[in-house]
């Protein structure tokens, strides 16, 4: 049989497959008419190791939101991938419209891919966070339907640290009152309750990449820097950890946080915490909204127990740029906190510069590509992390098996029944909680056999998703 028949026979049986399943990873695994048209050639051109694509690269579709960066769009469509690229976020039921459609979504912090939404999510295959957080995502649920979850651990925390210097110092100078007294013609010449930063003393709260990079560069400026942290952690310089949060409030000029959302850290300082600090403190949060209490901020301020404050983040953000966004209809506390002197209010820009966007866009997008094209893991932040080292090009008759499944007894002994009346090449599996993740490599088999391979493996109690590269 000629070599394009086989493979218009294979198309044709997977497709028969596929009808015939219901898991949500099922339309991933449909090898189309163009892509096994593009196969003969794709297999001759390569140089070195085979290319391991899905399905059609012309067939798989990403969404982007939240202006991801230029570069990832690069990355994406190079791979020949359709991207569709949106300025905003979108609201949630148009967002449940077009994520019934795409096997990638690429979104920032804004977007809040809940269980409700990724239930709709028939095809989807991964999310690619381009940003540190990823609380905006239902990260279980996501594991639970198949869907890896990528993000960029540390390409912006330079640039939140930059911030937060520069609001320390602004915060120590009134710098932000001066300069809109200024604007608006006022000539306000005050030393009056403004100070150096040196000798002060930065009180970190979540010592991570940013924290820990913050620290650095306050040392520079000839601060003293203490930290609390939920963990031991090495310090760098001469900064001190502190064994209770409360010591770090009772000790400290300035308090900064930056820790992720999380039950523990929800309005993290509150009433209480305000009022163990020192008079006169400042409190900045680039972390997440739900960190600080902002009410009793707001409090706090009025009573002259906190001399100042600045925000990048707050419990509800406006969805897209534009004048009238940040209001009472948003938060009810706007207004109040406007009009209270000595406060920095920025819209959530902590990671948004040129240098940190253009590197989250490549870190992100080259993760979720090689997840699509090799099954790759490594970097997922609810999978196990796994990895294949790449086909050889002579490897003409080999299939990557991608099979993701309940983390329970037996699995395995099952899977491997089905694949061992094969040659496994190489296989990986690991465990995250109730995940579990195999990837294998199976060599000469033909299409039957991988037809085969595949219904048996449909078949199989605890399977959650499956894909087969070739
Ligand atoms: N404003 C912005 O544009 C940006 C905001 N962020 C936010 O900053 C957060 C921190 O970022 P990274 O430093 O990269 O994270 P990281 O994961 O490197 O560090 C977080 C640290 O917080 C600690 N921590 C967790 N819970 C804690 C608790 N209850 N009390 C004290 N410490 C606790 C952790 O042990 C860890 O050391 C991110 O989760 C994200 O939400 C990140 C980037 C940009
Ligand atoms: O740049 C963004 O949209 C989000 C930045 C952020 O908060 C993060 O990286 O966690």
């Amino acid at each position: 049989m000629a070599f394009g028949q086989q493979i218009n026979n294979l198309q044709d049986s997977f497709e028969a497959a596929l009808n015939l399943s219901s898991s949500p990873g099922a339309v991933s695994t449909s090898p189309t008419q163009s892509f096994m048209n593009t196969l003969p050639h794709r297999i001759s051109t390569a140089k070195q190791q085979k290319a391991l694509k899905p399905f059609s690269t012309g067939d798989i579709k990403i969404l982007l939101l939240e202006n991801v960066n230029e570069t990832a769009i690069e990355i994406f469509t190079k791979q020949g991938y359709q991207v569709e690229f949106q300025k905003s976020s979108l609201p949630e039921a148009e967002l449940i419209e077009k994520i019934k459609d795409v096997h990638a979504i690429g979104i920032r912090s804004k977007t809040k891919l809940t269980a409700e939404i990724l239930k709709h999510a028939k095809n989807l295959v991964v999310v690619g966070c381009f940003c540190i957080g990823t609380n905006q995502v239902d990260l279980d649920f996501a594991a639970k339907q198949g869907i890896a979850v990528f993000n960029s651990p540390f390409s912006n925390s330079r640039s939140v640290a930059e911030l937060v210097i520069a609001e320390i110092i602004t915060l120590a100078r009134q710098l932000g009152d001066r300069s809109i007294e200024l604007h608006t013609g006022t000539w306000n010449k005050v030393s009056a309750k403004c100070w150096e930063v040196r000798g002060k003393t930065l009180g970190i709260i979540g010592y991570g990449h940013i924290g820990s990079q913050l620290s650095v560069l306050a040392e520079a400026l000839g601060m003293n820097v203490l930290y609390y942290d939920i963990v031991t952690i090495m310090s760098l310089g001469t900064a001190k950890q502190v064994s209770t949060l409360n010591e770090l409030l009772n000790k400290s000029d300035f308090i900064t946080c930056h820790v992720p959302a999380t039950a523990e850290t929800k309005n993290l300082l509150s009433g209480p915490q305000f009022a163990a600090m020192k008079d006169g403190s400042y409190v900045i949060n680039a972390s997440r909204g739900t960190v600080v209490d902002i009410p009793a901020l707001i409090q706090a301020m009025k009573a002259g127990k906190i001399a100042g404050a600045a925000l990048d983040v707050y419990p509800n953000e406006p969805a897209k740029n534009g004048a009238g966004a940040f209001a009472d209809g948003l938060n009810s506390w706007t207004t109040d906190l406007v009009s209270l002197p000595n406060v920095i209010l920025t819209p959530h820009i902590g990671g948004s510069t040129e240098e940190a966007q253009s590197s989250i866009g490549i870190e992100v997008a080259t993760a979720v590509t090689k997840y699509i094209n090799e099954g790759n893991t490594v970097g997922a932040v609810n999978f196990p992390e796994v990895s294949l080292r790449a086909l050889d090009l002579d490897q003409d008759n080999t299939v990557r098996v991608l099979y993701i499944h309940h983390n329970v007894p037996g699995v395995l002994k099952t899977v491997n029944n089905i694949l061992s009346n094969h040659n496994i090449e190489k296989q990986y599996s690991d465990s995250n909680g109730d995940i579990a993740y195999l990837m294998a490599d199976i060599s000469n088999v033909n299409q039957s056999d991988i037809k085969q391979i595949y219904d048996e493996l449909n078949e199989t109690d605890y399977k959650i998703s499956i894909r087969l590269l070739y």
